[in-house]
């Protein structure tokens, strides 16, 4: 049975990992939180976890590469820097980094990815997402990875495009740019759509996460078709087949 070490087993997405692995066929190595051994947890375990906080993702990676543990990383907000850490990381080591382990959306990207490449630049492309009122980064990792898809249907990349907020005298809207929205409230579990604005008409592909739940069992299914895997960086449509 495959072993999984849980980083951020405190957190909300740690406990409903928690309580999705026995029913996934798997058992818990052990758990950590901030100060807890996760060197310890990475040689305990057969696939690592992180659900944490950007600022852990150096030490978690660390972790994974002194054990030589594969590592699914689901924590949102990195910056390029911490792209760049991951890169280094999956030069030793399986690496699985994804803004989202939902099925639905990992599809959705492909979608907006064929409809982004079929659909002219007179067609606007706005991305508006909705979490919860504890959620701490913006826009979500999904956003910027629905994002991504969108710029890559385009033949052009998130770095040229993205337009993160707007406020003020913003001037007409800039064209082949891609807007980033945010709501925060309550306790929505994960929203997204993505507006494709075009001459009289508009197309709107979206989807709503009911629960966590979804999450969690997405990121068990990807920690058990991680472990064991060579060094490398791999993302949830290698999971899924898509
Ligand atoms: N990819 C996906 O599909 C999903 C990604 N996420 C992302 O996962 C992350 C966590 O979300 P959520 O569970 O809601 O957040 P929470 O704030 O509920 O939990 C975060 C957990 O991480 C722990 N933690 C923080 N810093 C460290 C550290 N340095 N080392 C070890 N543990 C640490 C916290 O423990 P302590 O209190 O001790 O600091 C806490 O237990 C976010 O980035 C979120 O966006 C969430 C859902 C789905
Ligand atoms: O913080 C959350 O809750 C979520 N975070 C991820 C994100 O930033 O996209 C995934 C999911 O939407 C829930």
């Amino acid at each position: 049975m495959t072993a999984i070490g849980i980083i951020g087993s405190a957190g909300r997405m740690g406990q409903a990992i928690a309580a999705i692995v026995p029913d996934l066929g798997a058992t818990i190595a052990g758990a950590v939180d901030s100060g807890g051994d996760r060197v310890q947890l990475a040689h305990d375990a057969d696939v690592l976890v992180d659900f944490t906080a950007p600022s852990a993702l150096e030490a978690n990676l660390a972790a994974a590469r002194l054990a030589r543990t594969p590592i699914v990383v689901g924590t949102t907000g990195l910056s390029a820097t911490h792209h760049v850490m991951i890169d280094a990381a999956a030069e030793e080591v399986a690496v699985l980094q994804t803004g989202t382990t939902s099925l639905g959306v990992t599809l959705l990207a492909r979608l907006v990815r064929e409809a982004a490449e079929r659909l002219g630049p007179e067609w606007d492309i706005e991305i508006v997402e909705m979490h919860h009122r504890h959620k701490v980064d913006a826009p979500s990792g999904t956003a910027f990875l629905l994002g991504e898809a969108a710029a890559a249907g385009r033949g052009t990349t998130l770095a040229d495009t993205a337009v993160i907020g707007r406020a003020g005298l913003t001037g007409a809207r800039a064209e082949e740019t891609i807007g980033f929205s945010s709501l925060r409230g309550g306790t929505v579990a994960g929203d997204h759509t993505v507006f494709f604005a075009g001459p009289g008409e508009r197309l709107e592909l979206a989807h709503r996460a009911e629960s966590r739940e979804i999450f969690a069992r997405g990121a068990v299914t990807a920690a058990l078709w991680l472990a064991g895997k060579p060094a490398g960086r791999y993302r949830m449509a290698d999971v899924l087949d898509l």
